[in-house]
């Protein structure tokens, strides 16, 4: 890599976010009341799942770069499942039906108190379900937004294209009165449990947090900046200034941001955009080290009117870019600012690689000669190939898994099958049909799977000994089993293989008494 020079960053020009617009209409933000930020948050049901599978049974229990081990992974995508259905309590007073979106949710995790922001601009975003595909999605609403010309949306319509595994989808936006005020709400696709880079990597303490919340509520309004106006940073009061610290996020994981943030980059500036969100609060963590950039598209409706350059924003989205990896690699928002600059640069280039300094200052550094998404490939090429080889092994160990949980397919049909048999009401009183031949073994059968009791006559309820039974019936083994009757007057001894065809005659019974009943 060739060597950057360090005086291509001036310090003094460097503001949070650099994001600045020509937007001059002025913002009331009458005071936001609803929704109240409680939610119905149970902890999970655990004895509903079956426990985590032992080592010894499991496809891997050690981590790849991408996929957590086998017991961490299920666990992680039972909470986002439990995410997913968690309601609102009721009296959220938000809307309750939106185009076509409904059950609101706030997803900001913030206290009453705390206004949350879009930058400077009052924003909140909410989960909510998507009635014509019953998904859940993501909506993040800007407050006081007035749209002034239906083209500023043009944007949405190209952002909407970009599909990149780096990039949260954009769905659609529209304007709405419905919150008691004109806001804009843009649609996105939702990551369950998703953390910003901000809260995962930087918010290490409470005195973090100091500094960014207050500053959000102490405004009364909201302006969109100018273009090249500073937009005051969250961080700007020195007494919640968090320190500067030595070594941030591990190299591996660093690299592997910077490749997946530079590819989602390479694809917007290709497409003729600026992504405009580079910043910790706003790169998502969907997954073991996946990160997407989000928010994106906001701006460019918000600040249509304005005509910017769509270069020398996309000269901006690397410079953010740079300060991202300064503030990851040292632990600081604010690494690049308030004069931390040559502190920061020294603290990477004893914590980290030549490289990661030589890439964090190219992209920095201003007018530099040839900066663009396409010398940054370049310059990180070296570390393509690893992070190709870690997202195929993930994908590997991926298949494998889903490979393990195919058998549950199996046994749920089994069990179908034994609800469609078992206890039909309709032969409640035809004794021919329950307690003769094919139907009295499945009987017996069911209860000899489910019905055990121990010696002091309480239930047995092992999950492994049905499982056992049910693989064996499915496979249809050989191997004899002892049914008894509930009286304990009589036994019989079939196989598996004989149960098994019981089970399909029975099936096939209902099967054409239904389709001749059509
Ligand atoms: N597409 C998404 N899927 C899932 N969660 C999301 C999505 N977009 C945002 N979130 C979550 O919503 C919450 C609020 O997002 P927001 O952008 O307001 O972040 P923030 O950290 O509060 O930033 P700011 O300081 O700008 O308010 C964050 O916890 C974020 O993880």
């Amino acid at each position: 890599m060739a060597e950057v020079d360090t005086h291509f960053y001036d310090d003094s020009q460097a503001h949070f976010n650099g994001y600045s617009t020509e937007y001059t209409q002025n913002m009331e933000v009458p005071y936001y009341t609803g929704p109240s930020q409680v939610y119905m948050n149970e902890p999970l049901d655990y004895h509903l799942y079956t426990p985590t599978i032992p080592s010894a049974f499991v496809t891997s229990s050690t981590a790849n770069h991408f996929v957590p081990p086998s017991s961490e992974l299920r666990q992680l995508l039972q909470e986002r499942s439990h995410t997913i259905r968690s309601v609102p309590f009721p009296g959220s007073n938000l809307p309750e039906e939106l185009q076509g979106y409904h059950t609101f949710t706030p997803i900001d995790n913030v206290n009453g108190s705390e206004r949350k922001k879009f930058f400077n601009l009052n924003s909140v975003v909410y989960r909510a379900i998507n009635s014509t595909d019953g998904v859940p999605y993501v909506l993040r609403r800007i407050e006081n937004f007035r749209l002034m010309q239906q083209a500023a949306f043009n944007a949405i319509e190209a952002w909407s294209q970009i599909r990149h595994p780096n990039i949260v989808p954009v769905h659609e936006a529209f304007t709405t009165r419905s919150f008691n005020d004109s806001s804009l709400v843009v649609v996105y696709s939702y990551y369950a449990n998703a953390q910003t880079l901000y809260d995962a990597h930087l918010k290490k303490s409470p005195l973090h947090n100091g500094g960014r919340a207050t500053l959000g509520h102490s405004q009364s309004s909201v302006q969109i900046p100018q273009y090249g106006q500073s937009v005051t940073s969250p961080f700007a009061s020195s007494q919640s200034m968090p320190q500067l610290q030595m070594g941030g996020l591990p190299e591996r994981v660093l690299w592997s941001y910077i490749v997946q943030i530079s590819s989602a980059i390479k694809r917007v500036h290709e497409a003729g955009l600026a992504v405009r969100t580079i910043d910790a609060t706003k790169i998502l963590l969907t997954g073991k080290n996946r990160v997407r950039i989000g928010s994106c598209a906001v701006w460019d409706v918000l600040t249509y009117d304005q005509h910017l350059d769509v270069v020398a924003l996309q000269h901006d989205d690397l410079q953010h870019f740079g300060r991202l990896i300064f503030a990851l690699c040292c632990n600081n928002p604010q690494a690049t600012t308030n004069g931390n600059f040559q502190k920061s640069l020294e603290i990477i280039s004893k914590t980290y690689s030549h490289d990661v300094k030589n890439i964090a200052l190219f992209l920095i550094s201003k007018n530099h000669p040839h900066k663009n998404i396409s010398t940054v490939f370049e310059m990180i090429s070296g570390r393509l190939l690893t992070e190709l080889d870690d997202a195929f092994e993930g994908m590997d160990r991926l298949e494998n898994e889903m490979l393990s949980e195919l058998e549950n397919a199996r046994l749920v049909r089994l069990l179908c099958k034994f609800g469609f048999i078992n206890e039909r009401p309709e032969f409640a009183r035809d004794a021919r049909w329950s307690e003769t031949g094919d139907r009295y073994i499945i009987k017996l059968f069911r209860d000899y799977v489910f019905h055990q009791i121990d010696e002091r006559g309480n239930p047995v309820t092992n999950m492994s000994h049905v499982l056992t039974c049910l693989n064996k019936l499915d496979a249809g083994t050989e191997e004899k089993v002892m049914l008894v009757a509930r009286d304990e007057q009589s036994c019989l001894v079939v196989s598996y293989k004989e149960i098994k065809a019981c089970v399909d005659a029975a099936f096939s019974d209902l099967s054409r008494a239904s389709s001749t009943m059509r």
